[in-house]
C-alpha cells in the first residue's frame, strides 16, 4: 500500500499543490483547498494517536514495573487477551493488528 503512494508518478494532471506545498494529487484548485483542508484534521489527528500510543505504552510499562517490583508477573494475559478482543470487535482483522502494536509498544525492551 505504501509502495502504491510513493510509486505512483506525478502527471501534469495531478501536478496540483495545497497551500502548505504538498502534493494533493489533483491539478484542481476547489478540489485542492479542500482536501488541505481536510488534510489540517487528518494531521491533529495522526499527532492525537502518536500522543496516545506513546501515554499508553508508559502507563503500560509503569504498570509492568509495579507489578514486577510487587513479585508479580511482567504480563497478564488474560487482560491482553480482552484489549484484543476489544479492538477486534470495534475494528475487524486489522484492529487485531493494531491492538497487538499496542500491547508490543507497552512491553518495551524485554
Ligand atoms: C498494563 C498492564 O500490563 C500488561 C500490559 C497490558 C497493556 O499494555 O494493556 C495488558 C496486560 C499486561 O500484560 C496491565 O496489566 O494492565
Amino acid at each position: 500500500m505504501t509502495a502504491d503512494l510513493i510509486d505512483q508518478p506525478e502527471t501534469a494532471a495531478t501536478a496540483g499543490h495545497d497551500a502548505a506545498g504538498q502534493p494533493t494529487g489533483t491539478s484542481d484548485q476547489l478540489a485542492a483547498d479542500e482536501i488541505h483542508a481536510i488534510r489540517e484534521r487528518i494531521d491533529a489527528i495522526d499527532q492525537a494517536l502518536i500522543d496516545l500510543w506513546l501515554e499508553r505504552s508508559h502507563l503500560s510499562q509503569q504498570v509492568g514495573r509495579t507489578r514486577m517490583a510487587s513479585g508479580g508477573t511482567r504480563l497478564v494475559l488474560s487482560r491482553e487477551r480482552e484489549i484484543v478482543e476489544r479492538f477486534r470487535e470495534a475494528l475487524g482483522p486489522d484492529g487485531t493488528q493494531v491492538a497487538l502494536l499496542l500491547l508490543r509498544a507497552g512491553r518495551g525492551p524485554l
